[in-house]
Parts: C-alpha cells; structure tokens; sequence
C-alpha cells in the first residue's frame, strides 16, 4: 500500500489547472452504452475510478481508446449485460451501469456496489424507481437480476434527492416508453452535465438542476454517435486545492473552475476570513489577516455545502483559532478522519453526526491512515499544515479521485513524495 511522505509547514503558492469532474465522468461513461456508436468525451480525469469504469465497459465488449484526458468509446459491440463482480465491487459508481444496461437490453445482473466505507449507502431509491419504470428484480446469492420486457415511463417521487438515484433513473428512462417525471430530483451540477451529454446524444431530458426532471423516452434508432463532449471541471478537487491554500496561509491561482459550482466552498471560506477574487473561470485565493472559527457549516445536497469537501474543510477548521461546528447530514459515518486528524494534535469532539473542533496552534507531524477518498485528502491537507513529517497511508483511496495529487501539490511548493 502506498503512502505520501508529507514535510509541512510551507505555503501553497502559484497556479493550477483543476482536473475534469469524476463523479460527472463516470455516470456519463456509463451513459455512452445507450446509443450502441461512438463517443468521445474529453476533461475525463485520468483516475483510478475512471479506470475501473473504462475496465468494465471493456469487459462488457466495449472497445475504448484513451488519449490522455480523452476517451473514446464505441459500444456497438457490447454483447452482456452482466457486470463482472469483482469490477462492480471495486466502486460506488459501478450502480449507474444499470439503468443504460436496461435502457439497451432490458436486462442486467449486478452485486452490490462497492466504494469507501462512509455509510451504509443502501440503493432502495435506484431500486423503487425502476420498479416504477415496469423493471421486476429478484436478489440471489447478492445477485441483483433486473428485467424488463419494455420499460416504461413513470412519475416518480425520491424519498431524498439521491445523486445515484436521479443519474440511474435518468439513464433508464431515456429509452422507456413515454414520459418520465423525476420529482426531489438531485440538483447536483453533475447531473446538468449528464443531461447535457444524453441529449448531445439524441436523448430528451430538461430540467436536470431544478428539483424536477422530465425525460421523453425514444428508441436506440434515435440516438446518434457523440462527435465531441467535454465534461465539466471537478468542484469537489477545486474545493480541496482552495482549502488546502487556506489551511498553509497560501495564495494560489486555480484555472479551470466553475465559479458557480464552488459558491457554496468559497462562501465559508469567506466567512473564515480568506480573501477571494475570481475572474472567467479562474478563482484566487489567499489569507492575510488569522482566519475565524466556523460556528456552523452543515453538510447538504447541492446548493448546499458538499460533503465531499467536509473532511478537508474539518483539517483546516483544526488549524484556526476558536470552536467551529460541523454537522454530517449526508452520510451517517464519515467522521472517520476526526481520529487520525487527533494522532496530529487535533482537538475534536464527536457527537452523533456533529463534529466540535477547537483550534490549536500547530498540528504535529504523525502516521495516519486515509480510510476514504475525502478523509484522505483532509489528512494531507492537515500534514501540509502541520509542523514537521507527516505520513498519510493508503494513497490507493486518494487516486480514486484526485488526478495526480502529489504532483500538483509539489507544484504548487509542497514537499510531498509517495512511497509504495
Ligand atoms: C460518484 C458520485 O457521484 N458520488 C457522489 C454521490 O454519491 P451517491 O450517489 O452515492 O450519493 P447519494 O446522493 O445517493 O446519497 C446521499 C444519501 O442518500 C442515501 N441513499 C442513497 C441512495 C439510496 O438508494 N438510498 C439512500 O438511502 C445515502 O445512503 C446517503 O446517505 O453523491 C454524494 C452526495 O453528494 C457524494 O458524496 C458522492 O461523491
Ligand atoms: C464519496 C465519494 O465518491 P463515491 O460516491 O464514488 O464513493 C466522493 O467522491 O467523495
């Protein structure tokens, strides 16, 4: 297992160019198993998430090239709709392949997704939803078999706005007959972006980024192949690199961001005290005067405050003078960086969903362990922070999602070297 050999203490400095979304990437992976021609998406985030989905669809019968940051996929010889256990289990996002496998064959066999371990993270929305689109399940042996002579459009109404939930319904419904109506839809950018590339692809969607999405279902004969499609730039990434300025008193240049999609980051990063400045798609952040203490910051579906950003933002609320509150509503379980981020000398108290940090004045250099994608982050985050050597261990959940993270620390003056 990999770790990042930290030496903290320095300030982040210059600028950078913010990666292509993963959580927008993968489901519009996915999505190019609709249309059974070719599509060429590009700012695909060269991450280990990515390769697992790149793998999959591979294994379905896909044919993929991969330029860099541009992939092109051409899944008019996918010939199964059942996704290899192993692959599915290895992520989160492996569930998102159901809905295009049922828009295209009508049927599919999954497991139980996998993915970091910050909640139960059941999938009864995804599931009641195809119900409701006419898709009759049984489970054996942690097998979902899911089928449907003819899909069908449906109203459906979410319990909560579910990210996954929303992405998988849509990329049914797009190829049921007849109307689909998604109500407490997520309003997540990522799903806007979805949404953009199905109908680039022929499909008809409206409404993705409002609370209600409504999908006119067509048939495969409908969709053309995608000549060009360019997803948009990682807000949850985005957010880390600007935390992680704030939480070394830097001052860094981040390109390739959409200002709207970081507001609610930049807001409390505001009411802390960093100064702002942006202009077209580059925003600047630096720290003049001693930050302040948060006395609230919720977690909650887009607009709000993103969860994946609550475990760097808890690393650099450990670095500031004063109490700051933070309160989980997304997740049940992902404080889990609270404990390694006390191993560095931070004061935090745990209360149900409810996290209490006062600020010390240094963080000390120690071992500690990412045991997901975002605590991992927050844990470099804290070692750059901290005084002295800092060893963050299990790199394999970081490149889930930040592409080439080390190296762009180090561009912008960190001292950070992985070791295997
Ligand atoms: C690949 C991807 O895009 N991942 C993101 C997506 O995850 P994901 O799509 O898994 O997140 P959801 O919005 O579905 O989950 C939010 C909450 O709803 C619950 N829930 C969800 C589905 C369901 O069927 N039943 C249920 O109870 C979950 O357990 C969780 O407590 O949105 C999350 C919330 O913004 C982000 O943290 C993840 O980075
Ligand atoms: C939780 C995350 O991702 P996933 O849903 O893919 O596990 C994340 O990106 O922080």
């Amino acid at each position: 297992m990999g770790a990042y050999v930290i030496t903290g203490g320095l300030k982040l400095t210059g600028r950078l160019r913010v990666q292509g979304s993963k959580n927008a990437s993968l489901p519009i992976l996915a999505a190019t198993l609709l249309n059974s021609q070719k599509s060429c998406i590009k700012n695909v985030p060269e991450i280990k998430d990515v390769q697992v989905m790149l793998s999959i669809l591979t294994m379905l019968g896909a044919k993929i090239t991969q330029n860099g940051n541009e992939v092109t996929i051409d899944t008019s010889t996918v010939n199964t709709w059942e996704v290899p256990e192993q692959l599915m289990r290895k992520m989160r996002s492996s569930i998102v392949l159901m809905g295009p496998l049922l828009g295209r064959f009508g049927r599919v066999k999954v497991s139980y997704p996998g993915g970091c371990e910050i909640g139960p993270r059941p999938i009864d929305l995804h599931l009641k939803g195809f119900a409701a689109l006419g898709v009759k399940m049984r489970e054996s042996y942690g097998f979902i078999y899911a089928e449907a002579e003819k899909l069908k459009g449906a109203n459906i109404h979410l319990d909560f706005p579910s990210v996954g939930a929303t992405e998988n319904l849509m990329l049914a419904a797009v190829l049921a007959e007849g109307r689909t109506v998604i109500r407490n839809a997520a309003k997540e950018p990522e799903i806007v972006d979805l949404q953009n590339f199905l109908n680039k692809m022929g499909c008809r969607v409206k409404g993705a980024g409002t609370d209600t999405i409504k999908i006119e279902g067509c048939s495969i004969a409908d969709l053309k192949p995608v000549e060009e499609y360019t997803v948009i730039p990682d807000r949850i990434a985005a957010g880390t690199y600007l935390v992680a300025a704030a939480a070394t008193r830097g001052n860094i240049v981040l390109e390739n961001v959409i200002r709207e999609h970081i507001e609610p980051i930049l807001a409390k990063l505001r009411e802390m005290g960093c100064r702002i400045r942006s202009e077209d798609d580059k925003v600047e952040l630096w720290v003049e005067a001693p930050l302040r203490a948060l006395d609230s910051l919720r977690t909650l579906p887009y607009p709000g405050f993103p969860t994946d950003v609550q475990a760097p933002m808890m690393a650099l609320l450990t670095t500031v003078d004063g109490t700051s509150i933070i309160t989980e509503t997304v997740f049940e379980n992902r404080f889990k960086h609270a404990e390694e981020l006390r191993r560095m000398g931070a004061n935090i108290k745990i209360n149900g969903n409810t996290a209490i940090i006062k600020g010390v004045k240094k963080l000390t250099g120690a071992i500690v362990e990412a045991k997901d994608l975002r605590a991992g982050a927050g844990l470099v985050i804290a070692g750059l922070a901290a005084d002295g050597k800092t060893i963050v261990e299990g790199t394999s959940y970081i490149e889930r999602g930040y592409e080439r993270f080390d190296d762009n620390l180090r561009a912008l003056g960190a001292k950070i070297e992985k070791i295997e």
